[in-house]
């Protein structure tokens, strides 16, 4: 039987150092969760605690109703699967997916029906008798899952298991894992720091950083309404650039540097009116209008520094009148590929777009810039 997770005040310090400081966390019985965020951020020491691995200095862990604190690790019935496969080198594929089975008592004849069966789900049924070092990555993947899966876990727990696989590989697993992972309807907690692969596989995502969580939502809410400038340059690419919040006859506008005014109709949460803002703005949101006497009238105004044709794409940077730096990304068309020193107007697709208080971003603009990079406070997120 799948639970949900309950996690309640968790606090992991190893000696002095404090790893995660508080975190609350509920992850739903059935759903593929995922912990994404940069190396070191705490997501395996996370999982490790779900897993009773790790001691922890403060907090409640529940399946369901039933605290799992002090339980032992054999008697929470998890499955697990790692990046570096972990599957009995020296075992066959059948007698690698019969272990927890045989381990757990269950009769010859179930053990035969549930390991075919758990084969034959993962794909790897031909396999049954071949060693795994006669196993492609993805297959000794495929093995290692039908594996945890096979005792029934009540809870999958999966950290970077596609890290080790090459790219076109990591790609096709994603499927197979989201596929199985809804046939099976497992609680799944999956740790990687690819936000792609997290995007593509995850019915939630908690986007972490030194501990704590950041964002949890779904892949979409996330990526189109990041709850602090920091999920949103983590999370796909932002363009950052500086305006004003101002309200005139009732209405709300973004004014940037150079005048140009867009209404706004998002509610800035601590920003005062008149207060400088940073705009975050998706390249697929800022649309490229060659100057002259077609272009809109009111925009940023810029030059092309580069332009880089991919296919369906072409991708843009660009250097505004402000000074400041964009990356613009357009469907390409045959006819009009701007080159470099074309002068445009660029016109922002503002219910798209997203605006951060800059005094609580200040920190993370700096970040961006590679120095400091302490959390901002988030002005208009959704808790998911
Ligand atoms: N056994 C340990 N002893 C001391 N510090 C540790 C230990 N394990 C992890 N840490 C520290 O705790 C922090 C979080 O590590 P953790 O492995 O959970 O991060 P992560 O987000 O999973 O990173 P990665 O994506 O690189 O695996 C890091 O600063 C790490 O150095």
């Amino acid at each position: 039987m799948s639970v949900g997770i309950k996690i309640k005040d968790a606090v992991k310090k190893y000696g002095q150092n404090t790893v995660i400081p508080d975190l609350s966390l509920n992850i739903r019985n059935g759903e593929l969760f995922t912990l994404l965020g940069p190396s070191g951020c705490g997501k395996t020491t996370l999982l490790r605690m779900i897993a009773g691995f790790n001691s922890i200095e403060g907090g409640e862990f529940y399946f369901n109703d039933k605290q799992i604190n002090t339980m032992d690790p054999g008697k929470r019935n998890i499955g697990m699967v790692f990046q570096n496969y972990a599957i009995f080198p020296n075992m066959s594929v059948r007698k690698n997916v019969e272990f927890g089975l045989k381990t757990k008592k269950v009769p010859p004849e179930t053990i035969k029906e549930e390991t075919d069966k758990f084969l034959k789900l993962v794909h790897v049924d031909q396999y049954a008798d071949r060693m795994p070092d006669r196993l492609s990555g993805g297959q000794q993947q495929r093995v290692a899952l039908a594996r945890a899966l096979v005792i029934r876990p009540d809870v999958l727990l999966m950290d970077e298991p596609l890290s080790n696989l090459d790219a076109k590989l990591r790609v096709e697993m994603r499927t197979v894992i989201k596929n199985i992972q809804r046939d099976v309807g497992i609680t799944t907690v999956y740790v990687t720091h690819d936000q792609e692969e997290a995007m593509a596989i995850s019915d939630r995502i908690a986007v972490m950083k030194d501990g704590v969580i950041h964002h949890c939502g779904k892949p979409k809410d996330i990526y189109q309404r990041p709850a602090d400038l920091f999920v949103a340059t983590f999370i796909g690419k932002s363009n950052l650039l500086k305006a004003r919040f101002l309200t005139e006859s009732g209405r709300h506008y973004l004014e940037f540097l150079n005048g140009y005014r867009v209404p706004f109709e998002k509610v800035l949460k601590n920003a005062p009116d008149q207060s400088d803002v940073v705009v975050s703005a998706r390249p697929e949101e800022l649309l490229v209008h060659p100057a002259g006497e077609n272009a809109p009238k009111e925009g940023l105004r810029a030059v092309i520094s580069d332009s880089v044709f991919l296919g369906l794409n072409t991708h843009y940077f660009v250097k505004l009148e402000t000074g400041e730096e964009a990356e613009v990304i357009q469907e390409s068309r045959i006819d009009s590929l701007l080159p470099p020193g074309s002068k445009i107007i660029l016109t922002l697709n503002v219910e798209k777009a997203n605006a951060f208080d800059a005094q609580t971003t200040k920190s993370i603009m700096e970040g961006v810039n590679n120095s400091t990079d302490a959390p901002a406070e988030a002005v208009n997120g959704e808790e998911g």
